[in-house]
């Protein structure tokens, strides 16, 4: 599936805009959302499922106008959302709920919708919960719930908003692990604040902020972004050295260390191989040209 957004702009009344000239072609695979609160991640993830309607510009599935209503209609059958804050029916068990989602995606067949329903659970590692009620589960269970509803037709684009916020770190990484399977054969749009999440399964990442597209590329290049900025200083500096991003800062009974991006690097301090993270501050100080 090929997805492009041309000038992409969306305001709400009285604000600044949320979105503002996105032009981006979305390659297949695996493609991390990154971005801090409020820079217009869910807003363009609604606009790519077709729930709500850019201001300004265009979006193109597969060369399809996402603007025409008729393919709306058709991208909601090929289409997976989890939605940030999904929850599944209490009172239901996870085939129930799975069946009920097929009704709504246009799922005709009671027997197709059970065998997918029935398929999905065993995906998502949930088949021997399959016939208790959703209301028992614990959040890494509703989530899972949550990713088979949005696998629910089969969907050659996956969108999902933070999956794994408050997971813990084990459910955290089977999750991930689950996302990065199913990134195998579709596009999976993956936004979260969580950075590892994305460096450990995303070769693709785009970078909003204030509703601007800051980056788009490969992880691999946004980590290059520290490179040679990424230094960590002696112990004894405190408090953080002026004019540095600092990224952590551990203490010791001996004083605090501190993992800063800078291009002026205090005295005493050693170079770091960069993470996804040092990157991605790298980026957000190289924007407000600190
Ligand atoms: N329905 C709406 N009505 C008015 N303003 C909105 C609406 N939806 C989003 N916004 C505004 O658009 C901007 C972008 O919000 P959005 O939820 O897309 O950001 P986000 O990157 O997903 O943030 P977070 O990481 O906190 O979820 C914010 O200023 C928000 O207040």
């Amino acid at each position: 599936m090929f997805i492009s957004l041309d000038h992409i702009g969306k305001d709400f009344r009285g604000k600044p805009a949320a979105l503002d000239e996105i032009t981006l072609d979305l390659p297949s695979g695996m493609i991390g959302l990154l971005g801090s609160n409020g820079a217009g991640k869910t807003t363009l993830m609604r606009i790519l499922c077709g729930i709500i309607q850019p201001t300004r510009g265009e979006v193109f599935i597969d060369g399809h106008n996402l603007a025409k209503a008729s393919v709306r209609r058709t991208l909601k059958k090929t289409l997976g959302y989890l939605p940030q804050d999904i929850e599944p029916y209490p009172n239901l068990t996870p085939l129930e709920f799975l069946d009920y989602v097929g009704v709504l995606k246009g799922i005709d067949s009671k027997s197709s919708r059970r065998r997918q329903a029935t398929e999905l659970v065993s995906v998502v590692g949930l088949a021997s919960a399959k016939d208790r009620r959703i209301g028992g589960f614990s959040g890494g269970m509703r989530r899972r719930v949550g990713i088979a509803q949005a696998l629910m037709g089969d969907p050659k684009l996956l969108i999902v908003d933070e999956p794994t916020a408050g997971l813990d770190p084990e459910e955290r990484v089977r999750f991930r692990t689950l996302l990065a399977s199913l990134g195998q054969e579709r596009t999976v749009v993956l936004s979260t604040h969580i950075l590892d999440d994305v460096a450990q399964t995303c070769p693709y990442v785009f970078v909003l902020r204030d509703g601007h597209l800051r980056y788009d590329g490969a992880t691999s290049g946004l980590i290059g972004a520290a490179k040679g900025r990424t230094w960590i200083t002696a112990e004894q500096v405190a408090p953080p050295p002026e004019r540095t991003t600092v990224v952590n800062a551990i203490t010791t009974p001996r004083g605090t260390r501190y993992r800063v991006i800078t291009d002026n690097p205090p005295a005493g301090a050693v170079p770091a191989e960069p993470s996804l993270e040092d990157g991605y501050m790298a980026l957000a100080m190289l924007n407000e040209g600190a």
